[in-house]
């Protein structure tokens, strides 16, 4: 420093450089700073002093920091000792009142949270969720393959007959189209109706849906599907079986096989759908609550009362929404069928001891019958029902379709005995397999276009104890989604 004596600036700097190399940091260079202008008033004569000033400024500004930390400290520690001496001072009375009003308080927070979820998907009955991942706007993928390949699209729920309304076969250049530009061609070439751009869906057979071209290969078979509608299961043959990539069976831990045991009505076959544990606590969630199972009894006028009838002599529960194994099965139905479970109806519980039956109905209310109520009016009904077995029945209870027809060719016919189990399809309950079985059609399901086909009962058990649970699936949201 002696070296650049008056030289006010470079002396500045020096000294900056030297205090912040020995206190290092922010500190230093404020000792710098002060120093600096003392040495210009002074001549940089007595930077010893200059330097004792500045260390008991910065003395004096810690102790002002770490008494303002004391008192700080003092405050939050009082305060917290008085709120636990208040809390001890409590007689049982104060605190009882206390605990119930904290009490009220979680629950009226976790009601309204409930209330705001249940208001945002609950109660709202729309048209189904939208996924438009195609659009005219679309460009081709140019490093895709210029080599031909050969598309099959369908209908929903097309059955690959060959015939020109259920199937067409296109001839794709990879590079040079688009999804979209396959869906709208494929749609043209089954004679359907023209469609808005944004209204046509491509899913695969077993309701992945696809978002672009690269997802399509030689041969596939693609179902194209209307915006606002559900994807069908597509039945192809009787025996045909479709093996689920994205749904592993709980009782095989290999992918869900889907079987067709009949085209009309649609109806499927999937074993090991349910683990044996999941049957368990079904059957032991149920067993409390078992009441006589009672059928509608419609009046001229449409009102409807519920009453005991020979028709339906079995038992049943409703299980509640939000236990661990309703939510799991909803939600592999939901999988399986691509349809929300939102429309979904609690699950319910059916059981037969020997001797019992459920004669053949359909699952839809039939609004012809149903005349007062307008939501079937509007077109809302069962679409799907997916019917569990949860146990091993010694003989009889199997579930019959009657309309339905069978690989022997029994054919649909009129029907002469609703009671006649052994008319049509039959489907011998197996332990922790389901049925899934629509109840309309593909072409107009929003509107409930109904199939007659799906006719079915529950054969008299002739010996042991029938388990089983059906999930009614609607073709919109379900009302009643509280517990
Ligand atoms: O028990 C069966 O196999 C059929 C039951 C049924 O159709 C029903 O509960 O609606
Ligand atoms: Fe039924």
């Amino acid at each position: 420093m002696a070296k650049v004596k008056g030289q006010g600036t470079e002396s500045t700097t020096d000294s900056r450089d030297k205090v912040g190399m020995d206190g290092g940091g922010g500190r230093g260079r404020a000792v710098g700073v002060v120093e600096g202008r003392a040495e210009q008033e002074q001549g940089g004569h007595d930077g010893q002093a200059v330097k004792h000033i500045a260390e008991a400024k910065e003395r004096q500004a810690r102790l002002r920091v770490e008494s303002r930390d004391e008192v700080c400290k003092g405050v939050t520690s009082s305060m917290r000792h008085r709120f636990v001496d208040d809390l001890r001072s409590l007689n049982s009375t104060e605190a009882w009142i206390l605990g119930v009003l904290i009490s009220i308080m979680v629950g009226l927070i976790v009601f309204l949270a409930y209330l705001g979820w249940f208001w945002a998907i609950g109660y709202n009955e729309a048209t189904p969720d939208t996924r438009v991942l195609i659009s005219p706007d679309d460009q081709p993928n140019e490093s895709l393959s210029c080599e031909a390949i050969t598309v099959h699209v369908h209908p929903n729920g097309g059955n690959n007959t060959g015939s020109p309304n259920d199937s067409a076969a296109l001839k794709v250049v990879p590079c040079r189209e688009t999804l979209f530009d396959v869906a709208h061609r494929g749609w043209a070439a089954l004679g359907a109706d023209a469609v808005g751009p944004n209204e046509l869906r491509v899913f695969d057979g077993v309701g992945i849906q696809l978002g672009t071209l690269d997802e399509v290969v030689d041969g596939g078979h693609y179902y194209l599907v209307l915006a606002f509608e559900y994807w069908f299961w597509p039945g192809l043959y009787i025996g045909h079986v479709a093996v689920v990539p994205h749904l592993i069976s709980p009782a095989t831990g290999k992918p869900l096989e889907v079987e067709t045991l009949a085209l009309e009505p649609r109806l499927f076959l999937m074993r090991g759908f349910v683990s044996a544990s999941e049957a368990e606590q079904v059957m032991a969630a149920a067993n409390t609550t078992m009441k006589r199972s009672e059928v509608l009894d419609t009046s001229s006028s449409g009102s409807s009362t519920s009453k005991v009838s020979a028709v339906r002599t079995s038992s049943q529960a409703w299980l509640g929404w939000w236990t661990l194994v309703t939510w799991t099965l909803n939600a592999r139905i939901e999988a399986l069928t691509g349809v929300p479970s939102h429309n979904g109806e609690r699950l319910q519980v059916i059981r037969y001891f020997n001797d019992q039956h459920y004669w053949a109905h359909h699952d839809y209310f039939d609004p012809a019958v149903h005349i007062s109520r307008a939501d079937l009016a509007s077109g809302r009904n069962r679409m799907i029902t997916v019917l569990f077995y949860l146990n091993d029945v010694e003989a009889g209870g199997a579930t019959y379709f009657p309309r339905a027809a069978a690989p022997a060719g029994v054919g649909r016919g009129p029907l002469s005995s609703y009671t006649n189990c052994t008319a049509g399809v039959n489907v011998k309950p197996e332990p922790g397999a389901a049925i899934m079985f629509y109840s309309m059609h593909a072409a107009g399901h929003l509107d409930g276009a109904l199939d007659v086909a799906s006719l079915h009962g529950g054969c008299t058990v002739e010996s042991g104890i029938k388990w089983g649970a059906n999930r009614w699936l609607n073709n919109r949201r379900e009302l009643q989604l509280l517990p």
